[in-house]
Protein backbone atom coordinates (compact mmCIF):
# COMPACT_ATOMS: atom_id res chain seq x y z
CA UNK A 1 0.00 0.00 0.00
CA UNK A 2 1.45 3.49 -0.98
CA UNK A 3 2.20 5.84 1.66
CA UNK A 4 -0.97 8.45 1.89
CA UNK A 5 -0.81 11.44 0.08
CA UNK A 6 0.65 14.44 2.99
CA UNK A 7 -1.99 17.62 2.77
CA UNK A 8 -1.70 21.10 3.80
CA UNK A 9 -5.02 23.45 4.08
CA UNK A 10 -4.58 27.16 3.53
CA UNK A 11 -7.19 29.36 4.90
CA UNK A 12 -7.40 27.07 7.45
CA UNK A 13 -10.10 29.15 9.36
CA UNK A 14 -12.49 29.76 6.27
CA UNK A 15 -15.80 27.60 5.77
CA UNK A 16 -14.11 25.81 2.97
CA UNK A 17 -10.59 25.14 5.23
CA UNK A 18 -12.90 24.02 8.01
CA UNK A 19 -14.59 21.33 5.79
CA UNK A 20 -11.33 20.15 4.33
CA UNK A 21 -10.34 19.68 7.64
CA UNK A 22 -13.09 17.61 8.49
CA UNK A 23 -12.90 14.99 5.11
CA UNK A 24 -9.46 14.71 5.14
CA UNK A 25 -9.10 12.95 8.02
CA UNK A 26 -11.91 10.30 7.28
CA UNK A 27 -9.95 9.18 4.01
CA UNK A 28 -6.73 6.90 4.54
CA UNK A 29 -5.08 7.77 1.39
CA UNK A 30 -4.55 11.03 2.84
CA UNK A 31 -2.57 12.47 5.98
CA UNK A 32 -3.28 16.02 6.73
CA UNK A 33 0.29 17.38 7.77
CA UNK A 34 -0.11 21.13 8.05
CA UNK A 35 -2.83 23.88 8.38
CA UNK A 36 -2.46 27.55 7.97
CA UNK A 37 -3.94 30.53 7.96
CA UNK A 38 -2.70 34.19 7.19
CA UNK A 39 0.79 34.77 8.08
CA UNK A 40 1.14 35.32 11.93
CA UNK A 41 -1.76 34.05 12.15
CA UNK A 42 -0.99 31.59 15.62
CA UNK A 43 -3.26 29.21 17.76
CA UNK A 44 -6.21 26.76 16.62
CA UNK A 45 -3.64 24.07 15.72
CA UNK A 46 -2.23 26.54 12.85
CA UNK A 47 1.47 26.08 11.43
CA UNK A 48 3.28 28.71 9.79
CA UNK A 49 3.12 28.67 5.86
CA UNK A 50 6.52 27.62 5.61
CA UNK A 51 6.51 25.12 7.75
CA UNK A 52 3.91 24.07 6.25
CA UNK A 53 4.94 24.21 2.91
CA UNK A 54 8.15 21.52 3.37
CA UNK A 55 5.71 19.05 5.18
CA UNK A 56 3.52 18.86 2.09
CA UNK A 57 3.16 17.01 -1.07
CA UNK A 58 0.11 19.20 -2.23
CA UNK A 59 -1.57 22.01 -0.95
CA UNK A 60 -5.37 22.45 -1.50
CA UNK A 61 -6.14 26.22 -1.41
CA UNK A 62 -9.68 27.97 -0.76
CA UNK A 63 -8.33 31.69 0.67
CA UNK A 64 -8.94 34.85 -1.79
CA UNK A 65 -7.19 35.38 -5.19
CA UNK A 66 -4.63 37.67 -3.71
CA UNK A 67 -3.37 34.67 -1.20
CA UNK A 68 -3.65 31.98 -3.73
CA UNK A 69 -1.48 33.62 -6.20
CA UNK A 70 1.28 34.64 -3.64
CA UNK A 71 0.98 30.46 -2.56
CA UNK A 72 1.49 29.84 -5.92
CA UNK A 73 4.42 32.06 -6.30
CA UNK A 74 5.89 31.02 -3.28
CA UNK A 75 5.61 27.09 -4.27
CA UNK A 76 7.05 27.43 -7.03
CA UNK A 77 10.28 29.55 -5.66
CA UNK A 78 10.27 26.48 -3.71
CA UNK A 79 9.95 23.62 -6.36
CA UNK A 80 7.03 22.63 -4.62
CA UNK A 81 4.14 21.32 -3.14
CA UNK A 82 1.75 21.20 -6.02
CA UNK A 83 -1.43 22.92 -5.59
CA UNK A 84 -4.89 22.45 -5.51
CA UNK A 85 -6.83 26.11 -5.96
CA UNK A 86 -10.33 26.43 -4.80
CA UNK A 87 -10.45 30.20 -4.89
CA UNK A 88 -12.67 32.53 -7.41
CA UNK A 89 -12.82 35.96 -8.65
CA UNK A 90 -9.16 36.19 -10.12
CA UNK A 91 -7.95 39.53 -11.91
CA UNK A 92 -5.45 38.79 -15.19
CA UNK A 93 -2.55 40.02 -13.21
CA UNK A 94 -3.70 37.45 -10.45
CA UNK A 95 -4.07 34.15 -13.34
CA UNK A 96 -0.79 35.13 -14.83
CA UNK A 97 0.90 34.78 -11.42
CA UNK A 98 -0.62 31.28 -11.52
CA UNK A 99 0.28 30.56 -15.04
CA UNK A 100 3.74 31.25 -14.27
CA UNK A 101 3.88 29.34 -11.12
CA UNK A 102 2.68 26.39 -13.00
CA UNK A 103 5.75 26.11 -15.22
CA UNK A 104 7.37 25.03 -12.15
CA UNK A 105 4.63 22.87 -10.41
CA UNK A 106 1.59 21.50 -11.09
CA UNK A 107 -1.05 23.12 -10.26
CA UNK A 108 -4.87 22.55 -10.24
CA UNK A 109 -7.38 25.35 -10.12
CA UNK A 110 -11.15 25.32 -10.77
CA UNK A 111 -14.53 27.16 -9.80
CA UNK A 112 -16.15 24.18 -8.48
CA UNK A 113 -14.90 20.55 -7.47
CA UNK A 114 -18.09 19.59 -7.44
CA UNK A 115 -18.26 16.28 -9.91
CA UNK A 116 -21.93 16.85 -10.85
CA UNK A 117 -21.44 20.93 -11.68
CA UNK A 118 -18.14 19.70 -13.90
CA UNK A 119 -20.34 17.28 -15.97
CA UNK A 120 -23.28 20.14 -16.11
CA UNK A 121 -20.44 22.07 -18.24
CA UNK A 122 -20.12 18.89 -20.96
CA UNK A 123 -24.06 19.48 -21.00
CA UNK A 124 -24.11 23.02 -21.28
CA UNK A 125 -21.48 23.01 -24.13
CA UNK A 126 -23.40 20.76 -26.01
CA UNK A 127 -26.36 22.44 -26.14
CA UNK A 128 -25.09 25.63 -26.69
CA UNK A 129 -23.12 24.17 -29.73
CA UNK A 130 -26.98 22.41 -30.92
CA UNK A 131 -28.88 25.18 -30.19
CA UNK A 132 -27.68 28.57 -32.53
CA UNK A 133 -27.06 31.70 -31.53
CA UNK A 134 -29.62 33.60 -34.22
CA UNK A 135 -32.53 32.63 -32.31
CA UNK A 136 -31.43 30.98 -28.98
CA UNK A 137 -30.77 33.17 -26.02
CA UNK A 138 -28.10 31.75 -23.01
CA UNK A 139 -28.71 33.82 -19.41
CA UNK A 140 -26.77 32.21 -16.86
CA UNK A 141 -28.41 33.14 -13.10
CA UNK A 142 -26.68 31.46 -9.96
CA UNK A 143 -27.46 32.12 -6.06
CA UNK A 144 -24.67 32.24 -3.19
CA UNK A 145 -25.04 32.86 0.59
CA UNK A 146 -24.61 36.43 2.35
CA UNK A 147 -21.01 35.90 2.62
CA UNK A 148 -19.69 36.03 -0.63
CA UNK A 149 -17.64 38.29 -2.02
CA UNK A 150 -17.46 38.21 -5.99
CA UNK A 151 -19.60 38.03 -8.98
CA UNK A 152 -20.46 36.25 -10.83
CA UNK A 153 -19.58 33.70 -9.21
CA UNK A 154 -16.37 31.08 -10.41
CA UNK A 155 -18.74 28.15 -11.28
CA UNK A 156 -20.93 30.85 -12.90
CA UNK A 157 -17.93 31.88 -15.56
CA UNK A 158 -17.22 28.41 -16.04
CA UNK A 159 -20.55 27.74 -17.41
CA UNK A 160 -20.03 30.74 -19.35
CA UNK A 161 -16.87 29.38 -20.95
CA UNK A 162 -18.40 25.96 -21.59
CA UNK A 163 -21.22 27.61 -23.18
CA UNK A 164 -19.07 30.27 -25.58
CA UNK A 165 -16.90 26.99 -26.08
CA UNK A 166 -19.62 25.62 -27.79
CA UNK A 167 -20.31 28.19 -29.89
CA UNK A 168 -16.75 28.49 -30.51
CA UNK A 169 -16.65 32.21 -29.53
CA UNK A 170 -14.69 33.83 -26.87
CA UNK A 171 -16.31 34.26 -23.40
CA UNK A 172 -14.79 37.62 -23.46
CA UNK A 173 -16.66 38.81 -26.36
CA UNK A 174 -20.21 38.02 -25.81
CA UNK A 175 -20.44 38.11 -21.97
CA UNK A 176 -22.87 40.65 -20.29
CA UNK A 177 -22.25 40.62 -16.30
CA UNK A 178 -24.72 43.32 -15.57
CA UNK A 179 -27.90 44.78 -17.21
CA UNK A 180 -29.36 48.20 -15.58
CA UNK A 181 -31.09 51.04 -16.70
CA UNK A 182 -32.06 52.04 -19.81
CA UNK A 183 -30.35 48.59 -21.56
CA UNK A 184 -31.96 48.05 -25.15
CA UNK A 185 -32.92 44.94 -26.23
CA UNK A 186 -31.07 42.08 -25.83
CA UNK A 187 -27.98 41.17 -28.51
CA UNK A 188 -28.28 37.62 -30.22
CA UNK A 189 -24.92 36.01 -28.84
CA UNK A 190 -24.94 37.41 -25.57
CA UNK A 191 -24.51 35.24 -23.02
CA UNK A 192 -25.87 36.74 -20.00
CA UNK A 193 -25.27 36.68 -16.17
CA UNK A 194 -27.80 37.20 -12.97
CA UNK A 195 -26.36 36.76 -9.50
CA UNK A 196 -28.44 36.38 -6.76
CA UNK A 197 -26.91 37.01 -2.88
CA UNK A 198 -29.04 35.66 0.58
CA UNK A 199 -28.77 33.77 3.64
CA UNK A 200 -27.02 30.52 3.89
CA UNK A 201 -27.38 29.42 0.05
CA UNK A 202 -24.51 27.04 -0.84
CA UNK A 203 -24.12 27.51 -4.48
CA UNK A 204 -27.13 27.27 -7.26
CA UNK A 205 -26.56 27.73 -10.84
CA UNK A 206 -29.04 27.52 -13.70
CA UNK A 207 -28.07 27.72 -17.61
CA UNK A 208 -31.23 28.39 -19.92
CA UNK A 209 -31.41 28.28 -23.26
CA UNK A 210 -34.74 30.74 -24.53
CA UNK A 211 -36.36 30.71 -27.89
CA UNK A 212 -39.40 31.53 -29.39
CA UNK A 213 -41.75 29.63 -27.48
CA UNK A 214 -39.81 27.73 -24.99
CA UNK A 215 -36.80 27.38 -22.41
CA UNK A 216 -34.61 25.13 -21.85
CA UNK A 217 -32.73 24.63 -18.42
CA UNK A 218 -29.92 23.05 -16.72
CA UNK A 219 -29.36 23.40 -13.10
CA UNK A 220 -27.58 22.55 -10.58
CA UNK A 221 -28.03 22.81 -6.41
CA UNK A 222 -25.52 21.99 -3.77
CA UNK A 223 -26.65 20.94 -1.17
CA UNK A 224 -23.75 21.24 1.45
CA UNK A 225 -19.85 21.52 1.28
CA UNK A 226 -18.55 18.50 1.44
CA UNK A 227 -18.87 17.49 -1.81
CA UNK A 228 -16.10 20.64 -2.71
CA UNK A 229 -14.55 19.24 -0.50
CA UNK A 230 -14.08 15.15 -2.11
CA UNK A 231 -13.61 16.99 -5.64
CA UNK A 232 -10.29 19.16 -4.10
CA UNK A 233 -9.39 15.67 -2.45
CA UNK A 234 -9.54 14.17 -6.24
CA UNK A 235 -8.24 16.30 -7.47
CA UNK A 236 -4.72 16.58 -4.88
CA UNK A 237 -4.60 13.03 -5.65
CA UNK A 238 -4.93 13.36 -8.73
CA UNK A 239 -1.96 16.74 -9.44
CA UNK A 240 0.56 15.22 -6.53
CA UNK A 241 1.61 12.59 -9.95
CA UNK A 242 1.53 15.35 -12.71
CA UNK A 243 4.32 17.45 -14.49
CA UNK A 244 4.35 20.71 -13.84
CA UNK A 245 1.38 22.97 -15.64
CA UNK A 246 -2.05 24.08 -15.12
CA UNK A 247 -5.51 21.70 -14.80
CA UNK A 248 -8.31 21.94 -14.52
CA UNK A 249 -11.01 19.41 -13.20
CA UNK A 250 -11.63 18.42 -16.61
CA UNK A 251 -8.22 16.96 -16.93
CA UNK A 252 -8.54 15.45 -13.09
CA UNK A 253 -11.87 14.10 -14.24
CA UNK A 254 -10.68 12.70 -17.67
CA UNK A 255 -13.39 14.55 -19.57
CA UNK A 256 -11.21 15.88 -21.54
CA UNK A 257 -12.18 17.86 -24.80
CA UNK A 258 -16.18 17.68 -24.62
N1 LIG B 1 -13.87 25.88 -6.26
C1 LIG B 1 -14.82 25.46 -5.42
O1 LIG B 1 -15.36 24.34 -5.50
C2 LIG B 1 -15.21 26.37 -4.29
C3 LIG B 1 -14.65 27.60 -4.24
N2 LIG B 1 -14.90 28.43 -3.19
C4 LIG B 1 -14.13 29.66 -3.18
O2 LIG B 1 -13.11 29.51 -2.20
C5 LIG B 1 -12.81 30.78 -1.60
C6 LIG B 1 -12.99 30.66 -0.09
O3 LIG B 1 -14.35 30.39 0.20
P1 LIG B 1 -14.86 30.28 1.70
O4 LIG B 1 -14.07 29.24 2.43
O5 LIG B 1 -16.32 30.18 1.64
O6 LIG B 1 -14.46 31.74 2.22
P2 LIG B 1 -13.97 32.21 3.65
O7 LIG B 1 -13.94 33.70 3.62
O8 LIG B 1 -14.75 31.52 4.70
O9 LIG B 1 -12.48 31.64 3.74
C7 LIG B 1 -11.35 32.21 3.12
C8 LIG B 1 -10.31 32.30 4.18
O10 LIG B 1 -9.06 32.69 3.60
C9 LIG B 1 -8.40 33.44 4.59
N3 LIG B 1 -7.28 34.19 4.07
C10 LIG B 1 -7.27 35.45 3.58
N4 LIG B 1 -6.02 35.78 3.20
C11 LIG B 1 -5.24 34.73 3.48
C12 LIG B 1 -3.85 34.47 3.33
N5 LIG B 1 -3.02 35.38 2.82
N6 LIG B 1 -3.36 33.26 3.72
C13 LIG B 1 -4.18 32.33 4.24
N7 LIG B 1 -5.52 32.52 4.41
C14 LIG B 1 -6.03 33.71 4.03
C15 LIG B 1 -9.48 34.32 5.17
O11 LIG B 1 -9.07 34.81 6.42
P3 LIG B 1 -9.86 35.97 7.20
O12 LIG B 1 -11.12 35.30 7.66
O13 LIG B 1 -8.92 36.32 8.27
O14 LIG B 1 -10.12 37.04 6.18
C16 LIG B 1 -10.66 33.35 5.24
O15 LIG B 1 -10.74 32.72 6.50
C17 LIG B 1 -13.76 31.77 -2.27
O16 LIG B 1 -13.05 32.40 -3.33
C18 LIG B 1 -14.89 30.90 -2.81
O17 LIG B 1 -15.52 31.47 -3.91
C19 LIG B 1 -15.73 28.07 -2.19
C20 LIG B 1 -16.36 26.86 -2.21
C21 LIG B 1 -16.14 25.91 -3.27
O1 LIG C 1 -18.07 31.26 -2.37
C1 LIG C 1 -18.69 30.17 -2.37
O2 LIG C 1 -19.35 29.79 -1.40
C2 LIG C 1 -18.60 29.33 -3.57
N1 LIG C 1 -17.80 29.68 -4.51
C3 LIG C 1 -17.55 28.99 -5.72
C4 LIG C 1 -17.92 29.84 -6.90
O3 LIG C 1 -17.58 31.04 -6.89
O4 LIG C 1 -18.51 29.34 -7.84
C5 LIG C 1 -18.11 27.60 -5.74
C6 LIG C 1 -19.38 27.40 -4.97
O5 LIG C 1 -20.48 27.76 -5.77
C7 LIG C 1 -19.38 28.06 -3.62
Amino acid sequence: MPRPLKIAIAGALGRMGRQMAETIPADPRLELVARFHRPGSTGEGLDERDEALALADVVIDFTTPAASAELARACAARGGPALVIGSTGFDAAELETIAKAAEKIAVVRSGSYSLGLNMLTGLVEQAARALSADDCDIEILEAHHRLKVDAPSGTALMLGEAAARGRAVSLDDVARRARDGLTGPRPAGEIGFAVLRGGSVVGEHSVSFLSEGERLTLSHAAGDRSMFARGAIAAALWVAGQPPGEYDMRDVLGFGAQ
